[in-house]
């Protein structure tokens, strides 16, 4: 389990531009190369061997002001309920605003480690003004700044302090496997939920977030136990406005990182939109296995190949990680409900599948044999060894005489050749290629 860390503050203070340099922009390099818009303000980021998340709160809102500050509020006090750790970013140049002193008194009732970050620290002649937001009444702070880096790492290593060390097999090993339920608001995760269950647990009504709690519930079907974590809408904490796209996230982030599958619903009347790629793309950066339900399907008029056309058309919008179970299903109905839950298991079990090495070598390295890497800067790379790692998620190591020269080109074939020999549907896998 990973923690998530919040950035908060009012616009303009410089969180993107924390926000990016936390996670060194390598994202930006692989949407580049899949052309898919994605979520710019989640990541994942590790510092001192400590793994965590970031989400920057900024940019979800626009509007005038006034409702800026509102909002701002808002999204503060479900940073605050909703993450673990959180950043405050402030402006030397513009010193602390009546904003600023708003976002301090809710930050103050919090019993969480909180960070002040005074950005915009460019030179050492700004460190002396910097000395003002000691009346905020949080403390020490650190003077930072974005744009050239001094004093992030400091920072950095002291939010790396906060975040407890991962023991993440054991915990992990003893609980029952978890299935989050997530998706847009009105997708239709709770009646999926209650349609499963048979009762009417939760309140489902068409207006968007009216769920009133998110409950695991544990499960048996098949003769195999799990928890299904329904992430839909809770509004008690806060009194969040309908389709706040913020929030979503922050729901969303928080039961991904604490699952095993993802289930994402989505509306099969509105498509697979970007909010449903953000959430599966989650799932993958967080390597959790993912099954895709396309629900009121009832709703939809069919006719020839409208399954087979709509399901290119998701995977279009998933590529590269396209190994991942596409199920029709109606909550309403019922149709193909429990077949969801079949799928959603099979994957689970994918996630867990070790192949032995004798196995892997035997099939892998024939292929390898008959289509090696090419060869760069005149020299062969030679691929002598491959074997599954001890991890939680697949992960497979390929020893070569010069595993720098192996391009992404070739570890997608590796990685398709090994989904095209070993069942591992729904689970995104890592290749590494190391010295031998
Ligand atoms: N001088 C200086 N300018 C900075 C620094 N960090 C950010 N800025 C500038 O401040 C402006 C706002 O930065 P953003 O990162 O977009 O601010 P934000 O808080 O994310 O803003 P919202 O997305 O509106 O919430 C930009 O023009 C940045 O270039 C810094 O360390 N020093
Ligand atoms: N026709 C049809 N309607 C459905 C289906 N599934 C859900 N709905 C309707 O869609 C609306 C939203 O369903 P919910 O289950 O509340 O959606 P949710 O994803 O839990 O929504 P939030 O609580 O906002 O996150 C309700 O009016 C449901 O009756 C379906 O398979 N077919």
């Amino acid at each position: 389990m990973s923690s998530i860390v919040a950035i908060v503050g009012r616009p303009n203070v410089g969180k993107s531009t924390f926000f990016n340099r936390l996670i060194k922009r390598r994202e930006a390099i692989v949407d580049s190369v899949s052309g898919v818009t994605r979520d710019r303000h989640y990541g994942k980021t590790d510092w001192n061997g400590k793994e965590f998340s970031v989400i920057d709160t900024g940019g979800y809102v626009v509007g005038s002001e006034d409702i800026f500050e509102e909002e701002i509020r808002k999204q503060v006090q479900l940073a605050i309920d909703e993450s673990d750790i959180i950043v405050f970013v402030v402006d030397v140049e513009d010193g602390i605003t009546p904003m600023d002193k708003e976002v301090a008194q809710l930050l103050r009732q919090v019993d969480k480690p909180i960070f002040i970050a005074v950005n915009k620290v460019d030179n050492a002649m700004r460190v002396g003004d910097a000395v003002e937001f000691y009346n905020l009444g949080l403390g020490d702070y650190h003077t930072i700044s974005s744009i050239n880096g001094s004093g992030t790492g400091d920072l950095l290593d002291a939010i790396a302090e906060a975040v407890p060390a991962q023991n993440e097999e054991e915990v992990e090993t003893e609980e029952l496997p978890r299935f989050a339920v997530v998706g847009r608001p009105n997708a239709g995760k709770s009646s999926f939920i209650n349609a499963l269950i048979g009762e009417d647990r939760n309140i489902v009504t068409n207006i968007a977030g009216t769920t009133r709690d998110s409950i695991d519930t544990k499960y048996n079907r098949f003769g195999f136990e799990f928890n299904l974590v329904d992430t839909a809408g809770i509004r008690k904490k806060s009194k969040v406005k309908e389709d706040l796209e913020f929030y979503s996230v922050m729901r969303a982030v928080r039961a991904i990182e604490h699952c095993d599958v993802a289930i994402v619903v989505v509306d099969a009347t509105r498509g697979f939109e970007s909010q449903d790629q953000n959430i599966f793309w989650l799932a993958e950066k967080n390597k959790k296995g993912v099954v895709v339900l396309i629900n009121k399907w009832d709703l939809v008029e069919k006719e020839t190949n409208t399954m087979r056309d709509f399901e290119a058309k998701i995977k279009k919008q998933i590529a590269p990680f396209t190994d991942v179970p596409v199920v029709f299903i109606s909550a309403l109905t019922k149709q193909r409900i429990f077949k969801a839950i079949e799928t959603a298991v099979e994957v689970f079990e994918n996630r867990k599948k070790r192949i032995s090495t004798s196995k892997l070598n035997d099939t892998m390295l024939d292929i390898i044999k008959q289509n090696p890497p090419p060869a760069t800067k005149g020299k062969y790379i030679k691929i002598k060894f491959c074997t599954q790692l001890p991890t939680r998620t697949p992960q497979f190591a390929f020893f070569a005489n010069l595993p720098q020269y192996v391009k992404d080109p070739y570890k997608r074939f590796v990685e398709n050749k090994l989904r095209e020999h070993f069942d591992f549907t729904g689970v995104p896998i890592t290749i590494y290629f190391r010295p031998k």
